[in-house]
């Protein structure tokens, strides 16, 4: 069994895009520039923010931080995001989620421009990837696959059995996979047998928000197991990370697994500077 380092992977994507950016400003194009909107004061919202600006900053990219409060309009909100569109220093823009209950995310994801949205949740980027065209993929789905491929190669004729619709991770990771040549199953809350459907797996993803749900009766021996769930819990009286899969149940009949915390996140992040990097190579400015 061998544990993928999801950290050490996301170190390695970020040094070759910080080497990708140097080429660029060397080229006499403006380094890309990466506009993060953070609404509210949600901890762990906060943490992932502060980890892809200081991630945008070790690439050696220009980063811009926006902080709208708890209780700001949708109106509000609407206007950074179209002030963010028109700048011409700004390549990226993301919006951090979950947004407060009032505010429509749907509407605001529909707001940002296409050519910036680095998250690839707008509904132009969702097309371009169901059809094979796109450029901007979702960062978790697109971590998931460089570890894939990083560990299996070829993927092509594997089983993949995904656990989780997620506009976010399930369906993007379904495409993806799909694209490379994949059989696929998406199992998901009204599935009637989900277990016995994973257990034909070779390749497993996680991404349903359950902490530890996946035991050992759901993984078949040999198989990658990649564990999207970041779930906080208590235990022992102490707050502790884990995934959706159970790791020491799990992890001893997999080929491969990624661990939380270390695995998927790590990667989410370096993806977005990959795609903060494509954004700025396809603009003119
Ligand atoms: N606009 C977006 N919002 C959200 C996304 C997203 O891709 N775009 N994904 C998640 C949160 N997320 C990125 O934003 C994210 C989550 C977790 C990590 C991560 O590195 N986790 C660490 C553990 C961190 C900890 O100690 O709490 C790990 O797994 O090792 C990175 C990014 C929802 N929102």
């Amino acid at each position: 069994m061998h544990v993928i380092d999801g950290k050490k992977l996301a170190d390695d994507i970020i040094a070759e895009v910080a080497l990708d950016v140097k080429q660029l400003v060397e080229l006499g194009k403006a380094a890309p520039g990466l506009a993060v909107v953070l609404v509210g004061e949600d901890p762990a919202s906060a943490i992932y923010v502060r980890n892809k600006i200081k991630r945008a900053q070790q690439a050696g990219m220009k980063s811009i931080e926006k902080r709208l409060p708890v209780d700001c309009s949708q109106s509000e909100l609407e206007a950074v995001v179209e002030e963010l569109n028109q700048r011409h220093d700004v390549h990226g823009i993301l919006v951090q989620l979950p947004l407060p209950k009032h505010l429509s995310e749907e509407r605001i994801i529909r707001l940002i421009a296409p050519h910036k949205d680095v998250d690839g949740f707008h509904p132009e980027n969702v097309g371009l990837l169901a059809t094979g065209q796109a450029s901007l993929i979702p960062c978790t789905p697109l971590g998931c696959l460089e570890m894939l491929k990083r560990e299996l190669g070829d993927l092509s004729g594997k089983h993949a059995v995904i656990v989780g619709r997620s506009n976010i991770v399930g369906k993007p990771m379904a495409n993806l996979l799909l694209q490379a040549n994949c059989t696929i199953t998406v199992v998901h809350s009204r599935t009637s047998n989900a277990s016995s459907l994973a257990r034909q797996a070779d390749i497993l993803v996680a991404a349903v928000g359950v902490p530890e749900l996946i035991d050992e009766t759901w993984v078949k021996p040999g198989a990658v197991v990649i564990d999207v769930g970041i779930n906080a819990i208590e235990r022992d009286s102490k707050r502790k990370l884990v995934g959706d899969v159970n790791y020491e149940k799990v992890a001893p009949y997999t080929r491969a697994i990624t661990p939380v915390p270390g695995g998927v996140g790590p990667m989410t992040i370096a993806c977005l500077m990959k795609n903060t990097l494509v954004a700025a190579q396809h603009t003119a400015h």
